[in-house]
């Protein structure tokens, strides 16, 4: 037996930043959790129980918080990078970085109609998320997105035309309720290293803004035939948006709302056009992906 593939490091690595501007006295929080998971000339450590080998988590946990002291904390692609870089060139026998940052939300709040200085708050699950790869000699790979924003729609969503046979109870629709968890990527270009992504900076921020307002005027506007189709025109508009962008890709799950036939209790109408009261589903759901390239 011999190991085929091994990455080991530290995950759930909560990190908080404060950026304190003297004049202002604007204060602007960070906030996310960190993983990052070295690859290299490890495997002694597993077959041999040779720990000359291992750069300790605890050490890689201590590394990520002297980083964010030293070095800007976002964009999040910019201290992945960072993070992946220090690894691969402290450490001769680890080749590659594996880096995986989540940031959290904290909206500044709006008081008496004005920004507050150094008050937020967590408006929703949702979280911008990167995936940094730092290979030695060969750059850096990202995919930046976001996950958990989660939306819903009460009309302007139809599903019809389907595979009608046996199998199948599910009526058509021509008006029905849709909701979904966006979990959704944009791979970049391979950057050939650090200073290519600096160079790229404000490109990151834009991207993730664009992906946001894309996906949810995309959701909005469209009169969806199917989450299928839908998620395919989002894919499409990134890519026309973020030039440096190969691929884009989503992970769809269709939240069910059921209607509640109430027709047994003195013949109350609410089903069809005269549904108003329907009953969200947890489980089962469906489950819809693409990833959209470059034709
Ligand atoms: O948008 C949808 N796509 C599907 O594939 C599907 N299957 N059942 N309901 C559905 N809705």
């Amino acid at each position: 037996a011999s190991v085929a593939q091994a990455r080991y490091g530290k995950d759930n690595v909560r990190v908080y930043k404060v950026e304190r501007d003297e004049k202002t006295g604007v204060q602007t929080v960070t906030e996310m959790t960190v993983c990052v998971l070295l690859e290299g000339a490890i495997e002694i450590s597993y077959t041999k129980g040779d720990n000359s080998v291992v750069v300790a988590t605890d050490s890689i946990k201590n590394t990520i918080y002297i980083k964010a002291k030293e070095h800007p904390v976002t964009p999040p692609e910019l201290f992945a990078s960072i993070l992946g870089t220090h690894f691969i060139e402290t450490y001769a026998h680890i080749t590659a970085a594996h880096v995986k940052i989540i940031t959290h939300r904290w909206t500044r709040m709006t008081i008496d109609g004005k920004p507050h200085p150094h008050s937020f708050y967590r408006d929703g699950a949702e979280t911008r998320n990167v995936d940094a790869v730092i290979r030695k000699g060969q750059g850096i790979d990202i995919r930046s997105g976001i996950v958990g924003l989660l939306v819903l729609k009460s009309t302007g969503s139809q599903f019809h035309g389907f595979v009608r046979d046996e199998f199948t109870t599910l009526p058509e629709v021509w008006d029905r309720i849709l909701s979904t968890d966006v979990d959704c990527g944009w791979v970049w270009k391979t950057f050939s290293g650090l200073n290519a992504v600096k160079a790229s900076i404000p490109k990151f921020d834009k991207a993730w803004n664009d992906a946001r307002e894309i996906t949810m005027k995309t959701f909005a506007e469209e009169d969806s035939p199917s989450v299928q189709n839908t998620m395919y025109k989002m894919c499409t508009k990134i890519m026309d948006a973020v030039a440096e962008v190969e691929t884009v890709d989503y992970s769809l799950p269709n939240k069910h709302y059921f209607e509640v036939d109430l027709s047994w209790h003195k013949g109350i109408k609410n089903t069809g056009k005269d549904a108003e009261v329907y009953a969200p589903q947890s489980g089962p759901n469906g489950l819809i992906q693409v990833k959209v390239a470059r034709s």
